[in-house]
């Protein structure tokens, strides 16, 4: 069981495949009802995550706890039988959900341009996207996980759906956790980040929180010396100009010129970094299972 109030509890998780592991000691917990974004390069552990998060994957190591009874999974290759009409796609996603909404679903479905004649093998990625959307919105989930679904849409059906996605999350309380490397998009739409780094966690908390204790830091690079009391995430030299990703709370003093990092700053500057320490905030962390003696 989950802690209330937590939708995932992760627990030194991890996932061996032939080649080796492509998660390691995962541990982090996620909030009900927050936007999760989960970011990290190529081969990070984003999809196997998801996966092990939906439940069709199974750990190699630790555990994966989830609160939500009805979750909904978007997978990065939508998974649906080609075959399949749209209608045929809708009328499966009601028989096999109690809490079904087809207005919702509909609703997804409407400004896609196609008729629900269509067979799922003629639509195209974007299209069958949003066939994915609407089945996993139709069924009304606790726990909403997508895999980079914005990938293959156009910019006015990402921000459409993005929009509608939001708008039931909100009115729901569901909590949704998308996979993307379109940093600056889920800048917008998440309060919530898990970054792993070669199947690690790197960072994991509120995003405002994880913003507020880091600064970015512009000057003169003879004068790197100075910033020895802060931890350096990451820093890059031009000319004789020095910029530099601080994970620190405290004032930085002149000549440097300090300000809090944007999403994508925080996010690349780590994804550059490797061998910064790992930083989860408070809400991000496991609770600790205390043993009442008696
Ligand atoms: N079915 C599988 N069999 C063997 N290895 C796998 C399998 N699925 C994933 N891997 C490996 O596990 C690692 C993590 O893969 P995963 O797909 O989870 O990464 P990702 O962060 O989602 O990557 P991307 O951003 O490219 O989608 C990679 O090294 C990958 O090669």
């Amino acid at each position: 069981m989950t802690e209330p109030g937590t939708a995932l509890a992760v627990t030194g998780l991890g996932k061996r495949y032939r080649r080796g592991w492509a998660l390691r000691e995962c541990s982090f917990a996620l909030p009900a009802g927050r936007i999760c974004a989960v970011v990290g390069p190529n081969g990070a552990g984003k999809s196997t995550l998801l996966a092990m998060a939906a439940g069709l994957l199974a750990p190699s190591a630790g555990t994966l706890e989830r609160a939500a009874e009805r979750v909904a999974y978007v997978p990065q290759d939508r998974s649906l039988y080609p075959r399949f009409t749209v209608a045929d796609v809708l009328r499966l996603g009601r028989e096999l959900n109690p809490a079904w909404d087809q207005a919702k679903a509909e609703q997804v479905l409407a400004s896609g341009g196609f008729p629900t004649s269509a067979r799922i093998g003629s639509l195209s990625g974007g299209q069958r996207t949003r066939v994915s959307l609407a089945l996993a919105l139709g069924k009304r989930p606790d726990l909403l996980l997508l895999d980079e679904p914005m990938a293959d849409l156009d910019p006015l059906a990402r921000h459409e759906l993005m929009g509608l996605l939001l708008a039931e999350a909100g009115e729901q309380g569901t909590t949704v956790v998308m996979s993307s490397h379109v940093i600056a998009e889920l800048a917008e739409s998440c309060d919530f980040l898990v970054l792993l780094s070669g199947g690690r966690v790197q960072l994991a908390g509120d995003v405002e929180e994880l913003l507020a204790l880091h600064r970015i830091v512009v000057g003169p690079a003879d004068a790197a010396g100075t910033l020895a009391d802060h931890l350096v995430v990451a820093r890059r030299e031009s000319g004789r100009q020095l910029t530099a990703l601080l994970r620190t709370g405290a004032p930085v003093p002149p000549p440097w010129q300090a300000t809090a990092p944007n999403l994508e700053e925080l996010v690349l500057e780590h994804l550059r970094a490797q061998g910064a320490p790992p930083l989860l905030t408070d809400e991000a962390r496991v609770a600790e299972l205390v043993e009442v003696g008696g």
